[in-house]
């Protein structure tokens, strides 16, 4: 399997090369030049499976003979022994037609770290493999910044720097940043919002002085690896509901519209999913987008849902790319008047070709609190706010098939929205009890690339 740009004018890599490569060097995201697919023989054959056994059948026609079948078995199988429930990811219940389906059993508590622990074990096979040493710089709104801190603290071929938008993530995702010990490490508390930082990044990335000097790798989605990684949890959820002879919807959550382009991808190899329903909170541009086709960035708004506070929705370029049958050209044009002037609007064919697939919701404030208030009364679950968007949309857009939300973050996270909107205080699990005693080490910096550049290179020299 080859990789290509979504702005057409970069190498054709392998997937070792896209996964340690990051952004591609046009500006734009690497996608497989084309989707493999499943037959539903082999999607039926997951039933019963591990989620190891289906992570492996699901990814090895992307990852092909980067890792062999036995090595590549053994990294996902360390990738998911952190992981505190049995099934890795669990459905549960909702009512009798909707579930959720639960991502946070992972180290950090959070849907990132299904992606993050696997890509850290294939970052460490294959940088023994090279020798190499490789600086990863993270763009966060409180939880990929902590998955990426926790797969990689402590590795000697790897620094890892961690920028969060300063004041604007909760205390626990920061304390969850801001309190590992060991040297390579380091959170970078940045003035901005979220959109600041990956802006930072990918300006990084394109500042090719900066990105070859430094080794820059990343590990936001704009790597392939991330995303890929998560196409496994919907093949694992729609089979334990009867796939592929049962069509299933999935309600996501969205941000940088990683997830849910994840959910996509599953559907292009097979999956038979009927609808994709994007969630969003008051930062809802993909929801305006998909009712009138005007993407038009507007300022970010803090919210009580802060993973989700984003309005430069980096995935949704590889959406655009396959809603433009490829034509590089095109998207990167649409890309660029999106940084430069802050908007695009979709052309009428690539605004139904969405709408075929997708529908959307948006959740303000008050509607977040009250549905976690709801979910709780109703069914005893404690929502984190983002799984409780996720949720009341879902319950909004149920149709004939089971509704499946992704349920993305523990609510011991967010314990102040929780227990403002239900009156229960979700407990962070033993392992972290002792989070708000330990001691912060961050370092404050301005939303401005030189800044964090000189930072980056002070530290790695240092
Ligand atoms: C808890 C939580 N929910 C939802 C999202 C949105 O996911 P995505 O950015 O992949 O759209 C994020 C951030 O990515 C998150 O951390
Ligand atoms: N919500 C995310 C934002 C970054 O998303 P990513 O999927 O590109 O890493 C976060 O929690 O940091």
């Amino acid at each position: 399997m080859k990789y290509i740009s979504t702005r057409g004018q970069a190498p054709e890599l392998t997937f070792e090369e896209a996964m340690l490569t990051g952004l591609a060097r046009d500006g734009g995201l690497y996608v497989p030049e084309s989707w493999p697919t499943l037959s539903e023989d082999q999607i039926a054959g997951f039933a019963g499976k591990s989620y190891e056994d289906v992570a492996f059948e699901v990814m090895k026609p992307f990852v092909g003979d980067t890792f062999g079948d036995a090595e590549f078995r053994e990294i996902i199988a360390k990738a998911y022994s952190s992981f505190g429930h049995d099934a890795r990811c669990p459905l549960v219940q909702l009512d009798s037609n909707h579930y959720l389906l639960e991502l946070f059993h992972g180290p950090t508590l959070a849907f990132k770290d299904v992606a993050m622990q696997l890509i850290g074990q294939m970052f460490e096979a294959a940088l023994k493999r090279s020798g190499n040493r490789v600086t990863i710089v993270g763009a966060t709104s409180g939880d990929t910044g902590s998955a990426a801190i926790e797969a990689f603290r402590g590795l000697d071929a790897v620094d890892v720097f961690i920028m969060y938008p300063h004041g604007r993530v909760s205390e626990v995702q920061r304390r969850q940043m801001t309190t590992p010990v060991e040297d390579n490490v380091h959170a970078l508390a940045v003035d901005g919002d979220f959109d600041t930082c990956q802006a930072l990044l990918k300006d990084m990335f394109n500042d090719f002085d900066f990105r070859d000097s430094v080794q820059l790798a990343g590990v936001n989605s704009i790597n392939w690896a991330r995303v890929l990684a998560q196409v496994v949890y919907y093949f694992t959820s729609a089979v334990s509901l009867g796939a592929p002879h049962r069509k299933v919807s999935f309600t996501v959550p969205t941000g940088n519209f990683g997830d849910i382009f994840a959910g996509y991808v599953a559907k292009r190899m097979g999956l038979p999913i009927d609808r994709l329903v994007i969630a969003t909170n008051q930062n809802d541009i993909l929801h305006r987008t998909l009712q009138s086709g005007d993407h038009s960035k507007t300022g970010v708004v803090p919210s009580i849902s802060p993973s989700m506070d984003i309005q430069v929705s980096s995935n949704y370029e590889r959406l655009v790319f396959d809603l433009y049958d490829r034509e590089g050209e095109a998207v990167a044009q649409l890309f660029e008047a999106l940084k430069d002037v802050g908007s695009f609007k979709l052309s009428q064919g690539a605004l139904g070709r969405m709408a075929d697939e997708f529908d959307s919701g948006r959740v303000s404030e008050d509607e977040t609190s009250a549905a976690i208030k709801d979910y709780y009364e109703r069914t005893g679950e404690v929502l984190c706010p983002h799984s409780a968007i996720g949720a009341k949309i879902g319950d909004e857009m149920q149709g004939d098939v089971p509704m499946i939300t992704l349920a993305t973050a523990h609510p011991a996270k967010f314990p102040a929205a929780v227990e403002a909107a239900c009156g229960e205080h979700p407990a962070l699990p033993p392992r972290m009890a002792d989070l708000f005693e330990r001691d912060e080490r961050v370092t404050r910096v301005a939303g401005d690339l030189a800044a964090v550049e000189a930072v980056i290179r002070e530290r790695i020299a240092g």
